[in-house]
């Protein structure tokens, strides 16, 4: 029987899109993500009340195309915008252009170490990440295979989720098994500061229930001695973790936070780091329980098979943040990723709405905070483009 060829690899296109998706920041007025959540800028009281004043949206979604010579398109969408369209197409280009899609590994190192003098973290990796996403896309449109086969398969039925948004309440209700609320006030806002943020918790405790999970997203916004006083404070409310307290540049302070927190709390983090090195700082230094790598923003598919590897090794939990579909294929493959993440995307949020809304066609959307294995059965991540929306091409080569 003869080897399966597959068409070798013709364009690479990026894209820039604007209106939520990927960059599921850029959201309209008034919606919960944008408003008075602590941030590393809430110090200066005139970025206190919207991340959107100091840019958190200021990139917009990246849009990457891979066509094969038969045609075959595969896509990914990640955080990059303008800059990152660059990058694909003026730098990682030329290392896919005539090759086999299969060669994914080589790609991948090729993109890496062609920009580690810029890169290795942030957008260059966001860039390389959703190369590498739309790569798997494609292999899996042209082996008509869902991208959750050709990682190892499922090992449950079904994935269950929590949910992120600033309404655990609602999440309860609608079948998640925990929610995630954003931290609204830091250290800048002083001990009264802290004390709205308990009363937030002990609010939602009271609304949610004793076993109800109920977890604090904290946005790189904290020291280490606030961390520790909240972590204390919230401990009566049966918080199960704090999430992203500190700078990610710092290991030393989640090394000594992991210390302080009351002992059955769990310190998470990881949505802002990058490749195997940077994990393996996180783990090495046993910085967390759980990591927390974005598949659009870490490396991809391709290097969270490392990264979870690892952690595997180390006893740790793989959660990854949000990432839509690109999550979904991965954690259904791993028994180190028990769950998934939800972000809520609806302003309330009081609806469960597609996470990447309104950028890919047929998303699937949890059922009472699951989804089965099979909701993934279609070729690639299983969702196409939504081209009704604005697609704007700034360079080509
Ligand atoms: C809710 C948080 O502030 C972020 O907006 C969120 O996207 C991220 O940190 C998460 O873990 O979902
Ligand atoms: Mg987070």
């Amino acid at each position: 029987m003869a080897i399966v060829s597959l068409p070798k690899i013709k364009h690479v296109r990026a894209f820039t899109v604007r209106g939520g998706g990927a960059d599921y920041h850029d959201q309209g007025e008034g919606h919960w993500i944008d408003n008075h959540i602590a941030t590393p800028m809430s110090r200066y009281p005139e970025y206190r009340q919207s991340r959107q004043s100091f840019g958190i949206n200021v990139l917009g979604t990246l849009v990457v195309e891979i066509e094969a010579e038969d045609g075959t398109i595969g896509f990914a969408v990640t955080t990059g915008g303008e800059p990152a369209c660059f990058i694909v197409e003026k730098h990682l280009a030329r290392f896919l252009e005539g090759r086999s899609p299969t060669e994914y590994e080589k790609i991948w190192d090729q993109m890496y170490f062609s920009t580690q003098y810029y890169g290795r973290k942030g957008l260059v990796i966001n860039a390389i990440s959703g190369v590498d996403l739309a790569l798997w896309d494609l292999l899996g449109k042209l082996r008509q295979e869902p991208v959750y086969h050709m990682l190892g398969g499922a090992v449950r039925d079904e994935l269950q989720f929590y949910a992120t948004g600033a309404r655990p309440d609602k999440a309860k209700e609608f079948g998640f098994i925990g929610g995630k609320m954003p931290l609204h006030h830091g250290p800048a806002e002083g001990i009264e500061g802290l004390h709205k943020n308990i009363a937030e918790l002990a609010d939602m405790r009271a609304k949610c229930g004793d076993d109800f999970w109920l977890m604090w997203d904290c946005w790189m916004a904290l020291d280490v001695d606030y961390a520790t006083r909240l972590a204390i404070a919230a401990q009566e409310y049966g918080l199960k973790w704090i999430e992203e307290a500190i700078s990610p540049d710092d290991y030393w302070g989640y090394a000594q936070l992991k210390k302080n927190v009351p002992k059955g709390m769990l310190v998470t983090t990881g949505e802002h780091e990058a490749t195997r090195w940077g994990f393996r700082m996180l783990m090495e230094m046993d910085c967390c329980d759980i990591i927390q790598p974005d598949v659009g923003w870490c490396g991809g598919v391709t290097e969270l098979l490392k990264i979870s590897a690892l952690a595997d090794a180390h006893g740790k939990m793989v959660v990854p943040h949000g990432s839509s579909v690109y999550s979904y294929h991965f954690v259904i493959t791993r028994h180190n990723s028990p769950f998934a993440e939800y972000l809520m995307m609806h302003p309330g949020p009081t609806e469960v709405v597609p996470m990447f809304h309104p950028q890919l066609i047929g998303e699937p959307v949890p059922q009472n905070g699951r989804l089965k294995a099979s909701a993934l059965d279609a070729p690639g991540f299983g969702v196409e483009l939504n081209r009704e929306i604005a697609m704007h091409r700034p360079y080509t080569h």
